[in-house]
């Protein structure tokens, strides 16, 4: 395991700056629908808008780890505190080794961790059942090995959002801890809270650093010859690769963190006593546990063997399986991914060793897959530089102007997968039944949902968030932007999916409909993709499948439309 040199500190400034960056109102929750009257500027400066970065190669005992060390005040230092968020891991997790080597020289101190149950502010950001549930698991699994290094974590409910601040700073007063260490989260009321908190420490003498940990390229390195952040996929891709070939230590992993002595068994025996539930009220599955439970198993080591096998039997050929439906081509590593298990940096290194020290060229399969952990780079770029887009905003504000249709009943099929569009409600039935769905069904179904249906990506975003076992604000927005032609580097908006075509050439054979619609399952694979047109009336009623809800060729001309005269 290489020894990481490189860090990174900062500051988070106030929250007035933040509201500032965009000429809007935070509301803290992302699913109230904001109508975008008021002409804003997504932010064209030079800097991340309400992140100052600072960045440091020295050694980490040189580095200055505290903002009120920064300001020229010294704390001495007590215990520490290391709160986990979406970063639930051991291996590769930087505020966590950083406030494990914080101690090390001294062995009076102890480090504790700590998770916040914090239902409001999950349900404002339609966090899913399911990804509660595989929280709560891979808790467990953090709990038992943050035990063996004796280093408890201690859980902590907390109501109401805005009191999340405040429950960790009591905490910290409890335990004697006078430094917090915390990975960043970079969607704006995370970044608030996490503001309050730094505002809330300072006033009480304990020191927090927030780290960068979410990317390998932090948002604000590299940024267009303009000094902006960039808009455009391509070139922010090679940019990307060149910066991290370059500057090559970005893929080093950090150190395991070092454990505390068997001393805090006896001082704060009460820390390890902290049970993690199996659930909590508002957060129930309603989809087989089961099912999600066996197909996404808890805990770093499974994220690892998925990973090993992903890379040693099927990423070669990534580029040509990817958008098989039926074909397992993918590496289905996005729960652990979204979710912290498994950092995005361990995940390239694997593949850039596989791929003989090569991020591009070399295996096209190997250079495919890692150019998809760049779109996840560059979608949270993109939220950082511009934060409207977490303010239930479309990127390119103008699309705001797009007149939707307000149809429950459409949309209440789309979400039940019964819009007689097989490929479609495929897909849909796939996320209903095991709380993920493969990358090109969900192009499928969010083009269908905004460019069929004309109704707000948003609704279909939200209720993406509300079920998937992997959702992640930036991805999710992101791919719904992309789809409804509304964000950055988006499908130019005549470009429309026909799902039957989608449907012919993604899921050739029809297994991937046949093992979701059953209804289907003895369509031949000619029949199958359009059994309304295909087969006669009277067969096709003795499917019980519904017919198509909309006419895909009616609707076309409808949404080029309405999107070609969308008012500037
Ligand atoms: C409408 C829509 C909504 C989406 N919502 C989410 C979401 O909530 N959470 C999420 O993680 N991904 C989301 N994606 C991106 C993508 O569909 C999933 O990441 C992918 O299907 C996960 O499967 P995998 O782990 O097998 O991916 P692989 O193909 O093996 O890719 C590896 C990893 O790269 C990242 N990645 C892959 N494709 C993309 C992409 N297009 N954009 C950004 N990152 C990507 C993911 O972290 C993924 O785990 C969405 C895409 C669309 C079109």
């Amino acid at each position: 395991m290489l020894k990481r040199t490189r860090s990174a500190s900062t500051n988070l400034v106030d929250d007035d700056m933040l509201l500032d960056s965009t000429n809007d109102h935070v509301t803290g929750d992302r699913s109230k629908k904001q109508k975008n009257k008021d002409a804003i500027t997504p932010s064209t400066s030079k800097v991340i808008p309400y992140l100052s970065v600072t960045r440091s190669t020295k050694p980490l005992p040189e580095l200055k780890l505290s903002s009120l060390e920064d300001d020229g005040k010294e704390i001495k230092v007590r215990n520490c505190l290391m709160w986990f968020r979406t970063d639930l891991r051991i291996k590769d997790n930087i505020a966590l080794y950083q406030a494990s080597s914080f101690l090390n020289t001294s062995t009076d101190n102890y480090l504790f961790a700590l998770y916040v149950i914090s239902p409001e502010e999950w349900k404002s950001h339609d966090v899913a059942p399911a990804r509660v549930d595989f929280w709560f698991r891979n808790l467990k699994e953090l709990k038992k090995r943050l035990s063996e290094l004796n280093i408890p974590l201690i859980i902590q409910t907390v109501d109401l959002a805005r009191n999340v601040p405040a429950s960790v700073i009591e905490l910290c007063e409890k335990l004697n801890v006078s430094h917090v260490f915390a990975n960043i989260e970079y969607e704006v009321d995370e970044m608030r809270r996490d503001n309050r908190l730094l505002n809330m420490a300072r006033k009480n003498s304990i020191s927090v650093q927030f780290l960068h940990s979410q990317c390998i390229v932090e948002p604000g390195m590299i940024l267009t010859k303009e000094g902006k952040t960039y808009t455009i996929y391509t070139p922010f891709k090679n940019s990307w690769i060149k910066f991290v070939e370059s500057n090559i230590s970005l893929l080093d992993l950090v150190s395991d963190p070092v454990g505390n002595s068997d001393k805090i068994l006896e001082l704060y025996p009460e820390t390890f006593e902290f049970n993690i539930p199996d659930s909590i009220p508002g957060f129930d599955l309603d989809v087989s546990s089961t099912c999600i439970q066996t197909n996404f198993p808890a805990g770093e080591p499974e994220a690892h063997r998925r990973l090993g096998q992903f890379v040693a039997n099927k990423i070669g050929r990534y580029n040509e399986a990817r958008d098989v439906l039926s074909r397992n081509g993918s590496s289905s590593l996005s729960p652990y991914i979204a979710s912290g298990i498994i950092s995005a940096r361990q995940c390239v290194l694997k593949a850039y060793l596989a791929n003989r020290k090569k991020l591009s060229r070399g295996n096209i399969g190997i250079a495919k897959w890692i150019e998809e952990i760049v779109w996840r780079e560059f979608y949270r770029h993109i939220l950082v530089g511009f934060p409207h887009v977490c303010k239930n905003q479309p990127f390119k504000l103008h699309m705001s102007n797009i007149r939707w249709n307000e149809n429950e009943e459409y949309f209440r099929r789309w979400c039940q997968g019964k819009t007689g569009y097989p490929i479609v409600d495929a897909g849909m039935r796939q996320l209903n039944g095991s709380g993920w769905m493969h990358n090109r069904a969900r192009m499928i179904v969010a083009m269908f949902l905004v460019k069929d249906l004309l109704i707000d990506w948003r609704k279909g975003e939200k209720y993406f968030m509300n079920h998937l076992i992997d959702g992640d604000f930036a991805n999710n927005n992101g791919g719904w932007q992309w789809c409804a032609s509304t964000g950055s580097d988006a499908q130019p908006y005549f470009r429309i999916f026909n799902p039957t075509s989608q449907s012919q050439k993604c899921d050739p054979n029809g297994d991937y409909i046949r093992k979701w619609v059953p209804e289907l399952k003895n369509l031949s694979s000619l029949d199958i993709h359009d059994p309304f047109k295909s087969l006669p009336r009277s067969e096709f009623k003795k499917l019980g499948y519904p017919e198509p809800i909309v006419d895909h060729a009616v609707m076309r001309v409808e949404t080029l439309n309405r999107f070609r005269h969308v008012k500037r």
